[in-house]
């Protein structure tokens, strides 16, 4: 059966990327990948290893020192910052909100894109905005400022805020990291349930259960090298252990809808020397 150029090719379309800070020290080269509709990416490594810097790249808030990133069969660097973000949103790691506006103000502002310059938002955006709060369980907090909810509120806020407007790709730095059990569940049940509306989604994680869980191809960025591909070839015990340091046991679960996974780890592959430290 035939398909789209946009099936074949992938939503987004990354190809012999490469970025470093330090040209002697590159943080990933040659990176070529297709994430195609419906399907989504999970991006790992260690601390430092570049998983932010990547996905920067692909927003192009910085620029590839060589390759490029294709949106939608476009390249994103040649897209208007309006067409490109009518299509992408992002989800930053939330940390902390330094301005006080509403939780339903924030989440208005994800309509920005669709809000001409210099006209107020309408009372059917405030409209959507407590809808999108309400399908998320986040009602309760739809007056508060933004400074005055924890982490992990406003870090499911900023998840509200990116769908919106109803995105074709979806980028999350760690959307999990902050989250109790709950509210992970409730993250890894919305991609799931956004890659069925076909949305292409790329999450930043720590967590190798969750990429098992909802990601059907990962990446996982080394010091030096790269390794992408299906999930289940990439997320391992051996590239656990090559790629982090950790020996660890990957136990799926007999759960109902495809699967649960847990990653036990068990020993560093490099112990620490803590006999060393004087107290
Ligand atoms: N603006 C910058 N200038 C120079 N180096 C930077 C800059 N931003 C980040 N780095 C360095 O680039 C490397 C990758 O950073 P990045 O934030 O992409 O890592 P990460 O994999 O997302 O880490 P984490 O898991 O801790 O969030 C780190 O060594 C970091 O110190």
């Amino acid at each position: 059966m035939c398909c789209t150029r946009r099936e074949a090719h992938g939503v987004i379309e990354v190809a012999d990327a490469a970025f470093y800070y330090d040209e002697t020290q590159p943080l990933f080269r040659d990176v070529t990948l297709n994430v195609k509709k419906g399907e989504t990416l999970a991006v790992l490594g260690v601390n430092g290893a570049g998983k932010t810097t990547f996905i920067k790249c692909l927003m192009g808030f910085l620029k590839l020192k060589s390759g490029y990133v294709r949106i939608d069969g476009a390249r994103a660097d040649a897209q208007g910052p309006s067409a490109f973000w009518k299509r992408v949103s992002y989800v930053p790691q939330a940390k902390y909100a330094t301005f006080g506006f509403s939780v339903t103000d924030m989440v208005v502002m994800g309509l920005s894109p669709y809000i001409a310059l210099g006209s107020a938002p309408k009372k059917e955006d405030y409209n959507k905005a407590r809808e999108m709060l309400g399908s998320l369980g986040l009602s309760a907090i739809a007056d508060k400022p933004c400074t005055k909810i924890s982490g992990g509120q406003l870090q499911m806020v900023l998840i509200a805020r990116a769908l919106i407007k109803k995105p074709q790709v979806l980028i999350m730095d760690e959307p999990e990291s902050n989250l109790d059990m709950k509210n992970q569940m409730k993250v890894l049940e919305i991609i799931k349930w956004l890659n069925r509306q076909h949305l292409s989604i790329i999450i930043n994680t720590h967590f190798p259960a969750h990429a098992l869980r909802v990601a059907s191809q990962s990446l996982i960025i080394g010091n030096n090298e790269h390794i992408a591909g299906p999930t289940e070839h990439i997320v391992n015990e051996a590239n656990l252990e090559k790629f982090f340091g950790v020996q660890s046991e990957i136990i799926r679960s007999g759960h109902k809808d495809g699967g649960a996974w847990g990653v036990v780890p068990f020993e560093l592959a490099d112990p620490l020397k803590l006999e060393d430290l004087k107290l």
